[in-house]
């Protein structure tokens, strides 16, 4: 018999389970709330339960939930935290720690659990593994407005039998109680209070008092569009060639199992049709597909692909949607109403009801890897969640990791190739020009700027490649050297012309640039060449051929990359500048040439997965060229054109420059044949970060070093490649180990000597698996 209890001005429903069996069941390892079988204890009417709370603590907290109260792993709760109330997650039932006087919680929100066992399995293993606290860790499955405590439930009223009663005998006097009374009889099974809204809420209250009507909450229906009202209008699929039918055959005969797929296919080979085919199949057995993709690769263009071929609308999550847009999709693909989800790398802790097949497509992206605070990597996280689900995981890319190709190698994932462009087009020719001692335009030599021209006059479309957005890379004074700098970080204001801003890309700090030089009040004159300029350049000297910018300045506003890529498509643009933007996976079919307007900028990175990184950026920009009928050509513009590793990328491939480049991380020491984690601390005062992390170093080297275990590699403490950021001094210190048990244990011990992660205005953190070294 359900019951119903005020609390907090509102209603929520207690169901009386007494009687039921605990659903989840506690652990030796508290993180894994599948394994084990312990009873929950249970005393004075209480049931004990661990749960997790955000915060910075490592720990869970034990609270008592009613007996009667239906109580289950992954449903949320109000506690009492201290002096306040704070909201977490059911984790797994506990023991009575006696020492302790346990609180009850003061309500649970859910009554059935948003998160089910394999997620907080997954919740679990990631905040073990990425050293995150646990509270903090499993926010990351809820959807925004949920970790905010927003109920899934509305509030409603349905009719009680003395209700019924007195409709009957006509003893109700008021009319308008009566007129509601009759409103709420029309729907036995209860109507929402926004469907009563005519009615004061006094005259509820009142046939509440009356006995005649009682509250009681109810599931917020899904609105998703279904499969069924969709299909019909699919956009027929072209027939595979045959290295993607060989792909397909393989996935599809392992549907029912777990496996990981690397689909390296060069750029322009119809991976995106591989992924289409094999989803195709796991909608048909009535099963749901995740698709993962960078943060910038979420265009409405990609959208439309799969919703025109597949026929129905997919969820898309990512973090540029208002809270009301993203609940309704992760409601619709937690309740199976949503069969196909897209999203960026917070996607990967989506709930689904019946998971079937997940892609990762431009797998080597580093934006599938958080930097800050929770340092997951969403790769990483799939292959763990496909592996419990016993799902296949496709990851796609024409460039993968190192990481990917060292598990091939190991004989951990499968691989798949597509060695040729789908359609017929021939793979671009990729040319290096030397540039030394040329005459430069604004950044373009001669012989650049003379292929550009050849390329339009023969009708096609010319995209050129610059990873600096704004003006200038910065303002400089020729006659005393003074350069525009950040106040705030050791870097370079960027000069962003059109809005007439300094800004520095780091922290976000912007000013108004001088007029003059501060120093000796000459002129300042642009230094380093920025897409805004590029844009001008090329506007100069070809007047009339319509030109678009595409870099993140650019995508601040709705819906303008959607009218720059339609300006792209239809042609009106012919010749394209941009950022990195360019470079995902963008189908432009009249790119005839693409340049590289400066290669040395990357060639030099000072950071080991420098080298990576750049192969990766111009294997996809240079894929952009050729993609249909028209040849494709690239042009490099370098000062090193003898350099060792871009003759070999660009001679002997990806596959071959990957190889070396791992030979190289082998040799060094470095992952991903080892493994790795940063640890970082950053402080105001710009001694204390240094002292706090050689302490540590000399922590690490005292406790762990054992040179009878194998080696554990401490490097540092140094300062970041950007010391100074926000005011803050950053110092870093790398931890490289043989085997991943080894880095883990030595980073637990760390963390339970050092206790919390604030000490004396000096914040820290861990990054496993560290991508970005900055
Ligand atoms: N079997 C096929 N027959 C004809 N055309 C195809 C076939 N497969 C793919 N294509 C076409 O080839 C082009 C490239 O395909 P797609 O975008 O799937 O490649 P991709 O490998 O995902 O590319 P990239 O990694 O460069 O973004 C598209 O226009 C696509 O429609
Ligand atoms: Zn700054």
């Amino acid at each position: 018999m359900p019951r119903s209890r005020r609390y907090d001005g509102g209603y929520f429903e207690i169901t009386a389970i007494s009687s039921a069996p605990v659903e989840h069941v506690m652990s030796e390892s508290h993180r894994d709330p599948s394994i084990g079988t312990h009873e929950a204890s249970s005393g004075e009417g209480m049931v004990y339960w661990q749960v997790a709370l955000p915060g910075p603590l490592q720990m869970l907290f034990t609270y008592g939930v009613p007996a009667d109260v239906s109580a289950r792993a992954g449903m949320r709760v109000w506690v009492p935290l201290g002096k306040g109330q704070r909201m977490g997650v059911l984790w797994s039932p506990a023991e009575k720690e006696t020492e302790w006087v346990i609180k009850p919680v003061l309500s649970v929100l859910d009554d059935e659990p948003l998160l089910d066992e394999e997620l907080l399995a997954c919740l679990g293993w990631a905040a073990d593994y990425y050293h995150f606290p646990l509270g903090e860790t499993v926010l990351a499955a809820l959807a925004p407005s949920l970790r905010q405590g927003r109920s899934l439930h509305e509030l409603a009223w349905r009719i009680l039998p003395s209700g019924e009663q007195a409709l009957a005998d006509g003893t109700l006097r008021g009319a308008r109680q009566r007129a509601l009374l009759e409103r709420i009889a029309q729907t036995p099974q209860g109507v929402s209070e926004s469907q009563l809204r005519d009615f004061p809420k006094a005259v509820r209250l009142r046939l509440a008092d009356l006995g005649l009507i009682e509250p009681f909450e109810q599931m917020m229906p899904s609105t998703w569009p279904v499969l069924a009202e969709m299909s019909g209008n699919k956009l027929p699929a072209p027939d595979l060639n045959e290295a993607q039918s060989a792909a397909v055959s393989a996935v599809a005969a392992c549907l029912e199992n777990f496996g990981v797929w690397l689909l390296e296919g060069v750029t322009g080979s119809g991976k995106t049709e591989v992924y289409l085919n094999l989803i195709s199949r796991v909608l048909a057995q009535g099963r749901q597909v995740l698709i993962l993709v960078p943060e910038i690769a979420l265009t409405p263009q990609l959208v439309t692909r799969f919703t025109d071929r597949l026929g129905l609308v997919p969820a898309v999550l990512h973090s540029g949607l208002n809270d009301g847009d993203r609940l309704n999709a992760w409601l619709a693909a937690r309740s199976g109403d949503a069969t196909v989800v897209i999203g960026t790398r917070s996607a990967v802790f989506q709930p689904f009801a019946d998971l079937g097949l997940i892609v990762v497509d431009e797998e080597h992206d580093g934006s599938f890897k958080q930097s800050e605070g929770f340092g997951y990597h969403a790769r990483d996280v799939a292959i763990w969640r496909a592996r419990r689900l016993g799902v296949p995981i496709m990851l796609g890319s024409a460039t993968p990791s190192l990481e990917s190709l060292r598990n091939v190698s190991l004989s951990r994932y499968h691989l798949l190739t597509l060695p040729e462009r789908a359609g017929g087009a021939a793979m671009p020719d990729i040319r290096l020009l030397d540039v030394r001692q040329q005459r430069m335009r604004g950044g373009l030599s001669d012989d650049l700027v003379a292929a550009i021209e050849t390329h339009l006059l023969a009708g096609g479309q010319v995209m050129l490649y610059l990873n600096r957005r704004g003006y200038a890379s910065n303002l400089l004074c020729h006659a005393c050297g003074w350069v525009a700098e950040c106040a705030h970080c050791d870097s370079f204001m960027t000069w962003h012309r059109g809005v007439n801003r300094l800004r520095c890309h780091h922290c976000g700090f912007e000013r108004q640039p001088p007029s003059v030089c501060p120093n000796c009040s000459a002129t300042l004159s642009p230094r380093g060449l920025g897409t805004e300029q590029l844009e001008d350049v090329l506007t100069g000297l070809f007047p009339g051929f319509g030109i678009e910018r595409l870099d993140r300045d650019a995508l601040s506003r709705v819906g303008e990359l959607d009218r720059r890529l339609a300006r792209i498509q239809s042609s009106e643009a012919r010749l394209i500048v941009g950022t990195q933007i360019l470079v995902k996976g963008h189908d432009f079919p009249h790119v005839s040439l693409v340049a590289v307007v400066d290669a040395d900028q990357a060639l030099f990175a000072n950071d080991f997965r420098g080298a990576e990184r750049f192969a990766q950026q111009l294997i996809q920009v240079a894929g952009r060229a050729g993609r249909a009928s028209r040849a494709g050509t690239v042009l490099v513009q370098t000062h090193q054109p003898e350099h060792v590793g871009l003759n070999r990328l660009i001679h002997a491939g990806y596959a071959s420059f990957a190889q070396t480049l791992l030979a190289e991380r082998a040799e060094a020491g470095l992952p991903p044949v080892r493994a790795a984690a940063m640890i970082r601390a950053d402080a105001r005062d710009a001694d204390a970060p240094r002292e706090l992390l050689t302490h540590m170093a000399d922590w690490l080297h005292e406790h762990l070093a054992d040179p009878a275990d194998s080696p554990l590699d401490v490097w540092g403490p140094v300062p970041a490649p950007l010391a100074r950021r926000a005011g803050r001094y950053r110092y870093q210190l790398l931890i490289l180990a043989d085997d991943r048990p080894r880095l883990h244990a030595a980073l637990s011990q760390l963390e339970s000597w050092q206790g919390t992660r604030r000490t004396k205005g000096i914040r820290w953190s861990i990054d496993v698996d560290p991508v970005d070294m900055a």
